[in-house]
């Protein structure tokens, strides 16, 4: 007999930065190769699931208004691709705590969608294979795998092929969020239009930046950050200028829009430093709100009570 558990599911996926992100020429498929270095941060959204006689989406946190509740989210996309491949009806409702910014570029429905892929496997009791998540996953989108996974890790293909990398020590993280959020595609085309005009710099390999990562040395890792899409985010929202400027001007070390943007992210010599960085910026009038944050941390995983509950 087929056992169901009743009781919501709970489950904590991270935001990431890419601490490095070099974008390779437009595939003839639409997307771009890319050679980047995922970060897991501590600037969460909670996700619970719950059995249901239908399929539901409810979203609370500043951000909610702005995300779909219907089958536009990445969640329930989830639900459903799961749902399909088990042959069960997709009847769960799930309940999303936005904790990250949404179209920040920093992977926040990808963090949902990984939750939700984490939290059907033990609702259902389905006992899916690490590498079966991580089939789901890059199905859903390329920034997927990485939000179960968690960590530091190398990201190849489109993001989706993952290898871990070792990274000493806890870094912190300023966060200046931005009061709309920038479409990943269009940030991908601005690239591509930019670089048909002239020849933005390329990001190398990110060699130098494992070793710095490997020190734990947050002052090596520092002038390592690079992010290709930083130009094109720039050139749709020249505003970001003024948001980075002030962020090293209040005492980072280094700062990068994270991912497509808008969000820039500081890294801080300290857990001190960057409460006093946050305090400045957010008195600066450059950005919605900010964030303190650190990495790496895990990935989309099941959160318990102290009876060991779900
Ligand atoms: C830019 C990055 C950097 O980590 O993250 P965000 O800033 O969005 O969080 C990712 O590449 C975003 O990944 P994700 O948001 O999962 O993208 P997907 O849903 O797979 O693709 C959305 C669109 O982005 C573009 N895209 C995405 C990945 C890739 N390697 N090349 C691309 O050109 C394509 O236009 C694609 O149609
Ligand atoms: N669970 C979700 N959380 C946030 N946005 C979502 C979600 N599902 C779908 N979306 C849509 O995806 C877009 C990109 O959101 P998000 O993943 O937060 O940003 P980014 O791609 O910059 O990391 C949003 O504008 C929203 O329309």
């Amino acid at each position: 007999m087929l056992t169901v558990v009743t009781r919501p599911v709970r489950v904590r996926a991270p935001a990431k930065v890419n601490l490095h992100l070099a974008v390779g020429d437009l595939r003839a498929d639409g997307y771009h190769d890319l050679t980047t270095v995922f970060h897991a941060l501590s600037l969460v959204d909670d996700v619970s699931v719950v059995s249901a006689p239908s399929m539901s989406v409810t979203v609370r946190g500043d951000d909610a208004a702005s995300v779909p509740v219907d089958s536009g989210n990445l969640a329930w996309r989830a639900a459903v691709m799961v749902a399909e491949a088990v042959g069960r009806a997709p009847g769960v409702a799930i309940t999303i705590d936005k904790g990250i910014p949404v179209a920040g570029g920093m992977a926040g429905g990808s963090a949902d969608a990984a939750a939700t892929l984490v939290a059907l496997d033990e609702l259902w009791e389905l006992g899916l294979s690490r590498a079966e998540i991580m089939g789901f996953a890059a199905r859903l989108g390329s920034d997927v795998p990485f939000s179960v996974a968690g960590g530091t890790a190398v990201g190849t293909g489109r993001g989706e092929k993952l290898l871990p990398v070792l990274s000493r020590n806890t870094f912190h993280w300023v966060l200046a969020l931005a009061k709309d959020g920038l479409s990943t595609p269009s940030v991908y085309r601005e690239l591509d239009r930019l670089r048909e005009r002239g020849t933005p710099p390329r990001a190398g390999d990110p060699d130098e930046l494992m070793q710095a990562l490997a020190s734990g040395d947050p002052t090596r890792v520092g002038p390592l950050l690079v992010n290709d899409l930083q130009a094109a985010a720039l050139s749709l929202r020249p505003d970001l200028r003024r948001t980075l400027r002030a962020g090293i001007d209040a005492g980072a070390i280094a700062g990068i829009v994270s991912g497509s943007g808008p969000t820039c992210a500081f890294l801080c010599a300290s857990a001190d430093d960057a409460v006093e960085v946050g305090a400045e910026l957010s008195g600066a009038g450059v950005c919605r709100t900010v964030r303190v944050a650190s990495g790496p941390v895990p990935g989309a995983r099941v959160t318990r009570d102290e009876r060991g509950r779900s």
